[in-house]
């Protein structure tokens, strides 16, 4: 049995990952953590990890970059591997987690869908291919309650689209009246929030004579929730401390 903790176990991703789980029946939520608790759930629920006592495998985290100290403080402590999914976490925190990662296996990934994966794989074949005379724009799409722009996807695709390039983009995020024209080693992220959008990220290559679009669309968070189970069960093998991502899990052409 795969025993999990689950941070922001109450929230639109802890709800569908604990559904998701309970289809598995080698899977187990041993514990939740979330900032109200709830005595309404199938598992024990608190208000952060530090009361957490029971057995624990693989945390997994879908709450918010302020429950990221706690985390790394009970995962090192008890030296138990860590899917952090989050995203909007601060350069600090991020070099906590590098640092952390020196004792634990972290799995970090801003999306942990196969498909945006596969995107961030074709975006850096496609500026690769096309190189610097083709500009380079992302626009993300998500529900009316996300906290975080940009979206740490578009982030991870803009380091993708900067990868396949000779000289690095630096991010900009657009907002309406910038005014000043586009500058070449940017690569620009434009950010909607209306509804219910799961997550959407298009990536655009402008060139002078012709556009390419790459897209990816989430239908339902299903599609992160399974990303999130493989990546425990895969932490759950992992004898090492360091960084993983979904470059582990996917098989693809180098
Ligand atoms: N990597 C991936 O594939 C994906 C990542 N995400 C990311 O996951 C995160 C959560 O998304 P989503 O479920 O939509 O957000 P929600 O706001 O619906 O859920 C987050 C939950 O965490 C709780 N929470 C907030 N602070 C803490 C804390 N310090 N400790 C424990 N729990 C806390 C929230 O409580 P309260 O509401 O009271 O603040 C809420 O119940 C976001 O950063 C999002 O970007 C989302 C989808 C996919
Ligand atoms: O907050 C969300 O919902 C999502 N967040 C992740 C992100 O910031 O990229 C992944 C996905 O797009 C849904």
């Amino acid at each position: 049995m795969l025993r999990l903790l689950l941070s922001g176990c109450n929230g639109r991703m802890g709800t569908i990952v604990a559904q998701y789980c309970a289809l598995m029946p080698d899977v187990e939520i041993a514990a939740g953590c979330d900032l109200l608790g709830s005595d309404s759930r199938e598992f024990p629920v608190f208000p952060s990890p530090a009361g957490i006592r029971c057995s624990i495998d693989v945390a997994v985290d879908f709450s918010s970059p302020s429950a990221l100290d706690g985390l790394l403080w009970f995962c090192q402590e008890r030296k138990i591997p860590l899917v952090l999914a989050t995203t909007g976490h601060s350069e600090r925190q991020l070099a906590a987690m590098e640092q952390a990662a020196d004792v634990i296996p972290i799995f970090h990934s801003a999306n942990l869908s196969l498909g945006a994966n596969l995107l961030a794989w074709l975006v850096r074949q496609a500026t690769a291919c096309l190189g610097e005379e083709y500009d380079v724009e992302i626009i993300e799409r998500h529900h009316r309650y996300k906290k975080d722009a940009p979206s740490g996807t578009a982030l991870l695709l803009a380091k993708a689209a900067s990868a396949g390039l000779a000289a690095p983009l630096t991010p900009v995020c657009r907002g309406s009246g910038h005014g000043t024209p586009r500058r070449r080693e940017e690569v620009g992220i434009s950010c909607v929030r209306g509804g219910g959008i799961t997550g959407d990220h298009t990536v655009l290559l402008a060139g002078t004579d012709e556009v390419l679009e790459l897209s990816h669309s989430a239908l339902n968070r299903t599609a992160f929730a399974s990303g999130a189970i493989k990546a425990a069960r895969f932490l759950a093998g992992v004898t090492q401390p360091g960084l993983y991502c979904m470059d582990d899990l996917i098989c693809r052409p180098q």
